[in-house]
């Protein structure tokens, strides 16, 4: 099974808004960035701002890409479409009621997150 996923590393004044997937989730119990998998007929960019609405309740303004990770979890088969977001509408909040956290992009390191991202956090904090 292969998944297209698009994420956003939402930022605002050098911290990075992650959320923490439910127990029950692939990959449960672990921090994210969050977003969803694209739908058919959808792009990348517009499943981000869909899923940033639906689950963090903001409205995408300006999104880069920032990287695209391809990983096998063995159960399942994930490309993960990371954008920055550095311009949006709306207070941040954890919409589907799960845990969220403002958080200092340089203290990332004391978060797990699933193995596709580690990439990611690195480039993050290497700046
Ligand atoms: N959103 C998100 N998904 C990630 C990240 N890293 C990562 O490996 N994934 C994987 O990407 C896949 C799809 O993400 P998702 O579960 O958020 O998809 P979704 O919002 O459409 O959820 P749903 O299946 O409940 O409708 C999951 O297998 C998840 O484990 C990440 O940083 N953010
Ligand atoms: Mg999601």
């Amino acid at each position: 099974m292969l998944v297209r996923v698009a994420a956003g590393i939402v930022l605002r004044e050098g911290q990075v808004f992650i959320a923490l997937r439910k127990r029950g989730q692939h990959q449960g119990g672990l921090w994210e960035f969050p977003g969803g998998k694209c739908e058919s007929n959808e792009t990348p960019l517009q499943a981000l701002s869909r899923e940033l609405l639906e689950e963090c309740g903001i409205k995408v303004q300006h999104a880069e890409h920032f990287q695209t990770v391809a990983h096998d979890y063995g159960d399942k088969q994930v490309e993960l479409i990371f954008y920055t977001v550095s311009r949006f509408l709306g207070e941040a909040t954890g919409k589907e009621g799960q845990e969220v956290r403002w958080v200092a992009v340089s203290e990332l390191a004391d978060y797990d997150f699933p193995e596709a991202n580690q990439i990611i956090v690195k480039a993050l904090l290497a700046g």
